[in-house]
């Protein structure tokens, strides 16, 4: 008989968590890393639940940033989640809230024994609205996260830039009635070009800043309405 990958397959997707319930229970070093990974990704709506917690999960909920319930969990505690992060250093309690929270209809993550729950969480850069996210479906955490740090030198912050700039176009353009859909498309792919061309050294467009948006479109255009 073969042997059979012990890995599962995941869907890759960003979320939007502001204004969902994330609920985090336990308050250890595991806990701590997910509650920054929820905050870092925007979640505004963190609950954590743990009769104690570490300095830094306490000065979090001392800012305001989280909401700390001081108590063990109980069940009710994942109504209304969105996500759950099951990370106590108990697998019954963490077996407990990975069955109440899905029965509640939420997203959970088990911290402990990561393939029974329904997401892993993956390393991740952040350059602006550029994320790249990267995930070895829990194979090797070690292994994302070297390949994470790959990533922050290969992608600098220059890719912030550009990647807000490019959306600002984008923006701009959606709003211009007088180009034809495929020419916007043309355009736009263009400028995704001169973005990498500029990030690569190879720099064809005018220097950063010097040129407005509304220049910008009129460059681009005028190299398919000629
Ligand atoms: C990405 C990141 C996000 C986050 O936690 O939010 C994350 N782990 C990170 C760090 C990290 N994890 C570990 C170390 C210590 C090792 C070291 O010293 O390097 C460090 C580093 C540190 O603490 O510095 C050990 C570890 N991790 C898991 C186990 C249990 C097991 O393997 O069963 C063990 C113990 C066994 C072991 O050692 O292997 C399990 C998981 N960890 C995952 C994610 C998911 C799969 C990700 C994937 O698909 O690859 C999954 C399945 C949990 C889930 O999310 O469900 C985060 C930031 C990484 C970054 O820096 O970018
Ligand atoms: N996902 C990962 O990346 C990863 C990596 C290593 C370990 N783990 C696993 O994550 C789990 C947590 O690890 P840790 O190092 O943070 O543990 P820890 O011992 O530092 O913290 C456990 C926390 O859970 C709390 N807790 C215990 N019972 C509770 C209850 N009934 N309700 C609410 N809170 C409760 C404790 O008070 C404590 O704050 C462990 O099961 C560990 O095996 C996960």
């Amino acid at each position: 008989m073969g042997r059979e990958s012990r890995t599962k397959t995941y869907y890759a997707l960003h979320l939007d968590l502001r204004g969902k319930r994330c609920v985090v229970v336990g308050g250890g070093r595991i806990a701590e890393r997910k509650t920054r990974g929820l905050l870092e990704g925007g979640a505004d709506h963190v609950t954590l639940i743990s009769p104690d917690a570490t300095s830094a999960l306490a000065s979090l909920a001392e800012q305001g940033s989280i909401q700390w319930l001081r108590r063990e969990y109980q069940d009710k505690d994942a109504d209304g989640a969105a996500l759950v992060f099951a990370a106590t250093d108990s697998r019954i309690v963490n077996d407990i809230v990975l069955r109440e929270a899905r029965a509640a209809g939420a997203l959970v993550n088990q911290t402990d024994e990561a393939a029974e729950g329904d997401f892993i969480a993956p390393s991740a850069v952040r350059r602006g609205p550029l994320l790249l996210s990267v995930s070895t479906s829990g194979a090797s955490p070690a292994f994302a996260k070297r390949i994470r740090n790959e990533l922050e030198g290969r992608y600098g912050e220059p890719y912030a830039w550009w990647a807000e700039r490019l959306g600002e176009l984008r923006a701009s353009m959606v709003n211009e009635e007088g180009f034809a859909t495929a020419t916007k498309r043309a355009m736009l792919r263009e400028a995704a070009e001169e973005a990498e061309l500029d990030l690569q050294g190879e720099r064809r467009s005018p220097q950063r800043g010097d040129e407005t948006i509304e220049a910008w479109i009129s460059r681009l255009a005028s190299a398919y309405l000629s």
